[in-house]
Parts: C-alpha cells; sequence; structure tokens
C-alpha cells in the first residue's frame, strides 16, 4: 500500500544517524510533509542554490551584543561589507551604524523576518539573539520567548527560503549530571537553567529540523568567549572579560566566581574563525550538526596568575555572586572538541599565555589613546 510505504520511508530516514551515510537530502522534499507554518508540499528547500551563492548574503541577529559586532566585521571581510547585514533591536553606536549595512529586526516578530530575508536574499542566516545565563536566570519569561520562540521564528523562516543556518550553542548546555572533565559532545544533558534549557532545545530542533525538513542547521557549542572591544551581555564567564577592563583602568578586580572555578574559555578570534570554518564545510565532512569547540580552561586564580606577570600591583579580591557561582558548578571544566578537529579540522589559535598578551596589549593601546585625547 502506498501510504504505508511513504510513512516506512519517512521512518527509517528520521531514525537512521548521519553516521549511518544517510542524510536529509535524499528524501525527496514531496515526502516530507508540511512544517508548522504550512510549508507548501512541493516547496524546494534548497532553493537557493550554492552555486550562486560564493556571494552570500547574510543576516546576523541579536548583532549588537558581546559576539556579533566582530562577527559582522570578520564576515565583511570574506563577503564583502554590503553582503553582511547585521541586526537588533537596540540603537547601534555611530562607528557600527557606519561599518556597514545595520537593520532593526526583532526576532519575535516572525513576519518582519520573513521581510528581511525575502527583500534582501539573504542565503546564510547567524542567530546570535539570546539571554545569557546569568540575566536569562534574572527573566525567566523574557528568556524563555526571545531563546525559544525565537528560535522557533528563525528556525521556519530559515526552512523556508533554504537558508544555511548557525545557531550558537554552549557549554551552558550540560549541567550537574554531565561528565564535566571533560564533557564530550554526545552525554548526559540536563542543564538546570533557562539559558541551558533552551540551548538544548535549539540543539535538537535544529538537528530535528535538518533530518525531517533537510534545513543546513550548523551548530557550535562556544566556551566563554574573550574580548576586548565589546562587553559581555550578563553571563557567568564575564568576570573573564572584566578583569582586563578593570586591571589595566583601576588596577583592582573583584571576581565574582571562587578562585577555584574551572571553566572552558575561548579567545574571540578563534571563535569566530570556528563560526566561518564549519559554515564553510563540505556537508559530507560534518558527522554530526552541534559540536563542542574547545581551546583553553583555566580558573580566576589562574588567570589572575598569568596577569600579575604583566601587571604585579593588581590586587584581586573575591566576592562570590551565589547564582553564578552555582551556574559554574554545573558547567564543564574542560571540553573535548576531538570530533571537530577530526571531522572538519578545528584547531586553536590562542592559549592562556596568548589570551592575556594581546588583551592587555588592546586594552593598554585603547587607554593610551583615552588619555591622549
Ligand atoms: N559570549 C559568550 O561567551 C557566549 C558563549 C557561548 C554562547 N554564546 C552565544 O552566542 C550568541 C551571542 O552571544 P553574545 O555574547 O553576543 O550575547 P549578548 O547578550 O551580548 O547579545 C545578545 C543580543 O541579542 C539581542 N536581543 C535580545 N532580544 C532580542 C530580540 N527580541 N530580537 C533581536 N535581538 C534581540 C540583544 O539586544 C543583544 O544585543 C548567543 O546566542 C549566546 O548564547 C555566547
Ligand atoms: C558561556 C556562555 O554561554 C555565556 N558567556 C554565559 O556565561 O552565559
Amino acid at each position: 500500500m502506498p501510504v504505508f510505504r511513504v510513512s516506512r520511508q519517512v521512518a527509517c530516514w528520521m531514525l537512521q544517524s548521519p553516521a549511518c551515510g544517510c542524510r536529509a537530502s535524499v528524501l525527496p522534499s514531496r515526502l516530507l510533509g508540511t512544517s508548522p507554518r504550512q510549508i507548501p508540499m512541493d516547496a524546494n528547500f534548497h532553493s537557493t542554490s550554492f552555486s550562486e551563492a560564493d556571494q552570500q548574503r547574510v543576516l546576523i541577529t541579536g548583532g549588537l551584543g558581546q559576539l556579533g559586532v566582530g562577527l559582522a566585521s570578520f564576515l565583511r571581510k570574506r563577503f564583502g561589507k554590503d553582503n553582511v547585514i547585521l541586526s537588533d533591536i537596540r540603537k547601534p553606536p555611530e562607528h557600527v551604524f557606519l561599518s556597514g549595512p545595520f537593520i532593526y529586526s526583532d526576532i519575535l516578530d516572525y513576519k518582519n523576518l520573513r521581510e528581511i530575508v525575502v527583500n534582501n536574499r539573504i542565503t546564510w542566516l547567524f542567530h546570535y539573539s539570546a539571554l545569557l545565563s546569568a540575566v536569562g536566570e534574572a527573566n525567566v519569561s523574557l528568556a524563555r520567548a526571545v531563546n525559544i520562540t525565537g528560535l522557533h521564528n528563525v528556525l521556519d523562516v530559515a526552512a523556508e527560503h533554504g537558508l544555511r543556518l548557525f545557531v550558537p550553542s554552549t557549554i551552558g548546555a550540560f549541567g550537574p549530571t554531565s561528565p564535566r572533565n571533560p564533557t564530550p559532545d554526545l552525554c548526559i544533558q540536563r542543564p538546570r537553567t533557562i539559558y541551558g534549557v533552551s540551548k538544548v532545545h535549539a540543539e535538537l530542533m535544529g538537528e530535528y529540523y535538518y533530518y525531517r525538513y533537510g534545513l543546513d542547521f550548523r551548530c557550535l557549542r562556544y566556551p566563554g568567549i574573550i574580548s576586548a572591544d565589546s562587553q559581555p551581555g550578563g553571563g557567568t564567564t564575564d568576570y573573564a572579560v572584566q578583569i582586563f577592563h578593570e586591571a589595566v583602568k583601576n588596577g583592582r578586580f573583584e571576581c565574582n566566581l571562587k578562585p577555584d572555578t574551572r571553566l572552558p574559555m575561548m579567545y574571540i578570534d578563534d571563535c569566530l574563525r570556528a563560526t566561518l570554518e564549519v559554515m564553510e564545510a563540505p556537508a559530507e565532512s560534518l558527522s554530526m550538526r552541534t559540536y563542542n569547540i574547545s581551546a583553553m580552561s583555566f580558573t580566576p586564580a589562574e588567570l589572575a596568575q598569568e596577569v600579575l606577570k604583566h601587571i604585579p600591583e593588581l590586587q584581586v579580591t573575591y566576592n562570590v555572586d551565589p547564582v553564578r557561582q552555582a551556574i559554574a558548578d554545573s558547567w564543564p571544566m574542560n571540553f573535548d572538541d576531538s570530533n571537530a578537529r577530526k571531522d572538519w579540522g578545528w584547531k586553536h589559535d590562542f592559549d592562556l599565555p596568548e589570551l592575556v598578551t594581546t588583551m592587555l596589549n588592546l586594552h593598554g593601546s585603547e587607554s593610551r589613546v583615552a588619555q591622549a585625547n
């Protein structure tokens, strides 16, 4: 019976893993059914061919946070200034506004998102909007809306218009029952923050859309990211950014985590390069759609020790924030990223000493400019 045959095909396809050599694209789109947004049965989910698209047209959501402006400038070097559109719900500072296309986009407004994708012929979407771990605990309902409902909108728009979609996940997608030292790609994930829960949801939904609709979903679990020119947005790893600002500005730093709290961390240049590398990786090299990436792992005491080598007068004190400490104590201490290294050649450039030298050089030149003005 035809109906039975189709159902069996779909069921087999959905239950096979990519490791078996099964790819979403082997299933004709007419067998896929409709998406929650009533995508037509004969929709072609890869309508934008990637031959057309060595010239990608890129949209970044939530682009005014710690990572988005750096990502835009990195991608503009690759695809050209006008082909990378930064978006957010906040007003951009002048230097960002003048540096390339900026557009208002609230990811909770599905029609607005669709209009932007259509009018600008977007081919790649980097979905950065989120409420981070500590801020999310302070506003659970907003975090649930932005991190979960917003993701649903992005997934549907991406599936409908054949986009390649990048969604960052995080070390925060693991919890106290996950193996913490090291944490592999596939293990128990029972996070206890709304941020972590929403990121596990994003990983699973993205992978579901990949298997079910052929959406080209790619996801990296970032460690805590350290950057000099952008402030963090309310996370648990923020201390590792703030120590550099405070060390250079005041010679003092009060840390909100205990000195022996070990967490995986990465310098922003490595993070942005990994993001572009996984997006450009040939589909056949990806044995998974969600990968851990790692560079280094340190405690506040170890970071302070390294900074003290450059600023011996720095005074570091500890005033523990119980919310952030509880979160950090449930997160990985070391991240196993061997699959990323094996599948698409991931390799970090920055270890702790290079990170500290680079951050202090950048802050040093910044403060010298400020003094000169
Ligand atoms: N920074 C890190 O250490 C880190 C680590 C792991 C994963 N990540 C992930 O990377 C992404 C970017 O992180 P970040 O540090 O730049 O975050 P951030 O908090 O600094 O920025 C998030 C941005 O999202 C925007 N936003 C909020 N609500 C929105 C809405 N309704 N519509 C559109 N935009 C909205 C905010 O205005 C903000 O500019 C996030 O998804 C985050 O989970 C970050
Ligand atoms: C780790 C990451 O997801 C973010 N910096 C946070 O601490 O919430």
